[in-house]
């Protein structure tokens, strides 16, 4: 495949990490007793080159495509859906929807690829916003076949890259619509984590064991026609989704800017999956807001090496886990940056 990545450089700073380790360790605290936000802190601090990180202008990125793949039966619901929440996504009705706005963060839809075209509205500033950036209506089956040709793929991801380019602020929150896309999910994670299928495989949007059964039967035929696809690029095409394949370009480039990426559920952890394996320096720079209720989403949070937020029991992707666990990063950005140390505060720091 032909295509330029960003370049994701290393962010290993070990004078910096002791000095935001000691930053933490000063507050008015007993030591490490801020858990789970003080590891949320340093990493924020280290994304950002400072001890003093500050969010600004978060932007939540949902990315929509439809599955050839959901003609064989693998999802609960049909891809009507996939355009219908896009629209309510925009009409401001949707679980992300609220929480977006209940967080001040910007929403913005990518139509990367829906089966049926959102017609384009007029731009309200603050509310959210369309992105047109649809390769073809669906992918193919990839049952039978690839899903993407490479240079579909190629330009999924560029789009994803000049989405994130044109957008400002420093953190980037995930989220997705595609009826289908658990499959896809699934897919790119036996393929390029090598988990055996079966373990890759749940319910998705709510299928019945005997669903189930059949959504894994159609996703070893998946696997068997594109046996050849085994690179990450090559993966993607064959296996992927337009808003997957999207969402890969938008976390390189966000990675490569040094942005803060906010990985949602089962299905934006598979984007995230194809860019750590082109680039693994892009995992510096995520937060994992939760652990979703999704059959898979453990062994690709262990292929990620990433340790979740939140354990809310939630599988409904939309971006709706990271939103939640939005006020988390600004709490940490907060405690690094407002909290008194033991000097200013004359509070006495020594352990007995
Ligand atoms: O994010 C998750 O972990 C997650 C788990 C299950 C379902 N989903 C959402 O449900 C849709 C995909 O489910 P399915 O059954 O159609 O493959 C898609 O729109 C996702 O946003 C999302
Ligand atoms: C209603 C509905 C909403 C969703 N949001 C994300 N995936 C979804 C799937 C369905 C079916």
């Amino acid at each position: 495949m032909i295509i330029d990545l960003p370049f994701v450089a290393d962010l290993t700073d070990l004078p910096l990490t002791q000095a935001l380790q000691h930053k933490l360790d000063n507050k008015t605290k007993p030591l490490g007793a801020l858990g789970r936000l003080e590891q949320l802190a340093l990493r924020l601090g280290q994304i950002q080159g400072t001890e003093s990180p500050m969010l600004q202008a978060p932007q939540m990125l949902v990315c929509a495509g439809d599955h050839g793949l959901a003609a064989k039966g693998v999802s609960a619901y049909p891809s009507d859906v996939t355009w219908q929440m896009v629209e309510n996504f925009l009409a401001g009705g949707a679980a992300v929807s609220v929480l977006a706005r209940q967080h001040g963060l910007q929403l913005t839809v990518a139509d990367c690829g829906v089966a049926r075209e959102v017609p384009a509205r007029d731009v309200v500033p603050g509310a959210p916003r369309l992105v047109h950036c649809r390769v073809a209506a669906g992918t193919q089956d990839a049952s039978v076949g690839p899903a993407m040709t490479e240079a579909q793929c190629a330009q999924a991801l560029r789009n994803g890259m000049d989405i994130v380019r044109a957008m400002p602020g420093n953190a980037l929150l995930l989220g997705e619509m595609g009826i289908g896309n658990t499959s896809v999910a699934s897919l790119l994670l036996a393929r390029l984590a090598g988990v055996p299928l079966a373990e890759c495989t749940g319910a998705g949007t709510g299928l019945d064991a005997a669903g189930i059964a059949r959504k894994q039967a159609v996703l070893e035929q998946a696997l068997a026609a594109n046996a050849g696809a085994t690179q990450p690029l090559e993966a993607l095409a064959a296996l992927g989704g337009f808003e997957v394949a999207t969402l890969t370009g938008a976390v390189l480039q966000a990675a490569a800017e040094r942005r803060v990426i906010v990985v949602d559920g089962f299905i934006t952890c598979a984007a995230v999956l194809v860019a750590a394996r082109l680039a693994p320096a892009v995992l510096q720079r995520c937060v994992f807001a939760h652990r979703s209720g999704e059959r898979g989403h453990g062994h690709m949070l262990q292929a990620l090496q990433a340790q979740p937020l939140l354990d809310l029991g939630l599988r409904l992707g939309e971006g709706s886990g990271a939103a939640l666990a939005w006020p988390l990063l600004e709490s940490a950005c907060r405690v690094l940056r407002e909290m008194a140390s033991f000097q200013a505060a004359g509070v006495d720091g020594a352990m007995r």
